[in-house]
């Protein structure tokens, strides 16, 4: 009597966003290896607290409980949004797949463009990152600190609280949202969070089983972009909550990494951009990093966003 395997647990935080990530990522799955899969609901204490996160370093606060999940064995994998991934590996669990890349880039939501809102005009981010590249562009405008999802941050719009907020492309477009974005920010003008767009599968390190399953998910161009982005926010010694916007152009065997770490006020940064093999993704981004720390880059990183 043939016994039919039981479907693996996927863990995934209860944020529409985070639910519909791990459901795209169970359905590839689901298609490429008939492997049945049960979500299953975790909550984070990025989800709960009320804190701003840059303050809690903004580093691991939506991936430790899910973490201890697949430790404890109450879930086979995970699927994080790879940007809030700590740079630092945890020897207790694995990355065994990096899916292709969505949209990288910075959205608008607002009623327009960045360029055509009026001065004083208030901007909705809570990330440290965005608001030191938006006051570099518009000075003039307010940027009030925003948590919560994209529907309560959107909403914050459409009630006229804010006139525009600032949110991931990929975020939008998973979410079926990309028709109210206004603007999106070429990466010239606003680089991305390092792996933003990018989901990270993760199990335990000693689950070989599961590490071979889940490698047929694996985009091995995206991992390499992201691997010389994630090396320079190491590098740096930054979490994810800091200044720093990382990006890795894909030419095939060629990454053109570009990087910047900005001061929150938007009055200086330290943008730099090297090209390398995608063959070796962390030394592109160490190196990178060691040039900017040489140019100043760690005395841009310290202060408050708010
Ligand atoms: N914790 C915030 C977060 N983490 C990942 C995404 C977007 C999805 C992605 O980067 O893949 C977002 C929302 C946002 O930045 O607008």
């Amino acid at each position: 009597m043939s016994s039919v395997p039981p479907p693996l647990r996927l863990g995934t935080r209860r944020s529409l966003l985070a639910t519909t990530q791990s459901g795209l990522v169970a359905d590839m799955l689901t298609e490429l290896t008939g492997t049945a899969v049960e979500m299953v609901g975790v909550t984070t204490f990025g989800d709960v607290t009320k804190s701003d996160l840059t303050q809690l370093g903004g580093t691991g606060v939506f991936v430790s409980a899910l973490r201890d999940k697949l430790i404890e064995g109450e879930i086979d994998f995970a699927v994080h949004s790879l940007k809030d991934l700590p740079t630092t590996p945890d020897p207790r669990v694995v990355v065994a797949a990096i899916p292709p890349r969505d949209d990288p880039r910075d959205a608008l939501v607002g009623a327009a463009k960045l360029a055509d809102l009026p001065p004083g005009a208030k901007v909705g981010t809570g990330s440290p990152r965005r608001i030191a590249q938006l006051r570099m562009l518009r000075p003039d405008l307010e940027y009030v600190p925003i948590r919560g999802n994209a529907d309560t941050r959107i909403g914050k719009v459409v009630s006229g609280e804010l006139q525009a907020v600032v949110l991931a492309a990929a975020g939008l477009r998973r979410l079926g949202r990309q028709s109210e974005i206004a603007q999106i920010f070429e990466v010239d003008e606003m680089l991305p969070a390092p792996g933003q767009g990018a989901l990270a599968v993760e199990c335990r390190a000693d689950r070989a089983d599961l590490v071979e399953l889940l490698s047929v998910l694996d985009d091995p161009r995206t991992r390499a972009a992201v691997t010389a982005e994630r090396a320079v926010l190491n590098a740096l010694e930054a979490g994810c909550a800091a200044p720093v916007g990382a990006y890795s152009a894909d030419h095939g065997r060629e990454l053109i990494l570009t990087a910047a770490v900005v001061a929150v006020d938007g009055s200086r940064a330290v943008r730099k951009s090297t090209a390398g093999a995608s063959s070796a993704p962390t030394d592109l981004g160490r190196d990178l990093a060691a040039e900017m720390i040489a140019e100043g880059a760690g005395t841009l990183m310290g202060e408050r966003a708010h």
